[in-house]
């Protein structure tokens, strides 16, 4: 029996979704949003409504989810209310429970997750990332919390609240030349449906399966459309340009406050000089995406003109915390894990990543010389050659160097024994634990991987804040 629900919650209010929605729980909430399980009147389809309280972030994942609708490892978007005025409210399919709860409740069990079941999950991580890539949509967000999974053992990508789709002209930052329509739309792996207000996805045309007058009409609607999300989005990086907003994350180096320092457990572990004459990128990125322990390196340096290979950095991060159940980085602050990094892999030196001196904190972050890096093997005991090497070719500095989600899809280790398990085999928790522990905030939890005495391998470090902000600088 369902309890009765208070009505206090704003979904409420909206008389459209209640007419077609019985609303039965709220399951959670993040940053921006508020997520329901509720059932759909017509036909009793247990659906997953998610009132997305940001603008941006409510954009963002209707217009990714539209365009990867037809991945089978991507969350299903049915339909989705929005109107001027009001936080939109996408109805998903309704996913029970995630990979981080596949992580912890392997612990529980002698043997953690089988080899056969590692290389399903990481198959199916793998797909929903590749079709991401495939049309140029960079996730930015990708932790165990965010790959749901299904009774049946079906992982799917979710929370696109913080994805961008790289088209040129975002891509090169400051390159504002017009890139024509179709030329974007060539490299695209298919037309995504057009962008319409309340559209439910079982009336859309299905990719494959339209009349050609039916797809002339569609690619007309979509080109006019694509110019509107063009200049929309445009307005949006202008936007992220001027504040550098933090869309997703509260603790970013490159948009650091003396407040985020005195929010800082660390913060007696180092001095920051801020940079002469303030910000002055002109890229069209944000830095401050993606939760800490999965943000690769360049995100931590402040890099605004990343590519897809920052979902590669957070895919090794995951792909590490299957093999062992335990975080890769679980830093407690962004200076914290950019420390846990280079105590791993070594220094960061343009002869590991040429340019990387480029990065826009660069200079005002220095370590000291880590003489003897710990190395990935030794974060990755017991697990086989051919596993090390995949996180290796994912956990590396130089974006270039990272794997891609196809060059992984055929590596030999999914054709190798022990094969990887058909999907009806995994072992999926019956449970999905509220307790978060992808967030930061988690770090009290976690015993397993030292803590703020990783500093001591640094040397010596001064303390300074400044009135302009504050730089980092260990010496
Ligand atoms: N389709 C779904 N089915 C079931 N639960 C879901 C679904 N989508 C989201 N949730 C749950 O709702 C909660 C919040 O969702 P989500 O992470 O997408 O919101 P968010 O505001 O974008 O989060 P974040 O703060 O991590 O960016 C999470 O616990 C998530 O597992």
């Amino acid at each position: 029996m369902e309890q009765p629900l208070p009505k206090s919650w704003s979904i409420h209010t909206r008389p459209e979704i209640i007419a077609k929605y019985q609303i039965l729980e709220r399951v959670g909430s993040g940053a921006y949003s508020d997520v329901y399980r509720a059932r759909r009147l017509s036909d009793d389809l247990i659906v997953a409504l998610k009132e997305v309280h940001d603008y941006q972030s409510a954009f963002r994942e209707i217009e990714a989810l539209q365009m990867l609708r037809n991945c089978p490892n991507v969350v299903v978007l049915h339909e989705y209310f929005w109107r001027e005025d009001e936080d939109a409210v996408l109805v998903l399919e309704f996913l029970r429970t995630d990979l981080s709860a596949v992580i912890r409740d392997a612990k529980k069990k002698e043997g953690g997750v089988r080899v056969g079941e590692v290389k399903r999950w990481m198959l199916q991580i793998l797909c929903g990332v590749d079709a991401c890539h495939r049309n140029m949509i960079v996730h930015r967000d990708l932790k165990p919390g965010n790959l749901l999974v299904s009774d049946d053992g079906v992982l799917k990508l979710a929370d696109f609240g913080q994805a961008r789709i790289l088209m040129e002209s975002g891509f090169d930052g400051d390159n504002n030349q017009q890139v024509p329509v179709e030329q974007n739309i060539g490299y695209q792996e298919y037309v995504p449906p057009p962008l319409v207000t309340v559209p439910d996805a079982q009336s859309l045309p299905n990719q494959g399966c339209n009349n050609q007058a039916e797809e002339v009409a569609n690619r007309e609607e979509y080109l006019r459309q694509l110019v509107e999300l063009k200049a929309k989005r445009h307005a949006m990086d202008e936007a992220d340009k001027e504040t550098n907003t933090n869309d997703g994350y509260s603790s970013c180096l490159a948009t650091g406050t003396i407040s985020d320092i005195d929010d800082d457990p660390l913060k007696s572990s180092y001095s920051y000089e801020a940079e002469e004459g303030g910000d002055d990128r002109t890229g069209a990125l944000t830095s401050c995406v993606g939760t800490r322990w999965f943000r690769a390196p360049e995100l931590l340096y402040g890099s605004i003109d990343y590519g897809l290979e920052v979902d590669l950095w957070s895919l090794g991060c995951i792909f590490s915390e299957l093999l062992t159940l335990e975080p890769l980085f679980p830093g407690v602050s962004d200076i914290d894990q950019l420390g846990r990094i280079i105590n791993v892999l070594g220094n960061l030196t343009e002869e590991v990543w040429p340019s990387c001196s480029k990065l826009p904190d660069y200079r005002t972050i220095s370590f000291a010389k880590i003489e003897n890096p710990v190395s990935l093997e030794a974060c990755l005991p017991n697990r086989s050659p051919d596993e090390i090497s995949i996180v290796k070719r994912l956990v590396c500095y130089n974006p270039a160097n990272r794997a891609t989600t196809m060059e992984l899809l055929n590596d030999k280790y999914f054709n190798e024994e022990p094969l990887p398990l058909p999907v009806s085999e995994l072992h999926v928790p019956l449970t999905k634990n509220d307790h978060d522990e992808d967030s930061p905030g988690g770090w009290n939890d976690y015993d397993g991987m030292g803590s703020d005495s990783d500093f001591d391998d640094f040397g010596p470090f001064n303390v300074k804040t400044t009135s302009s902000g504050f730089s980092i600088q260990f010496s």
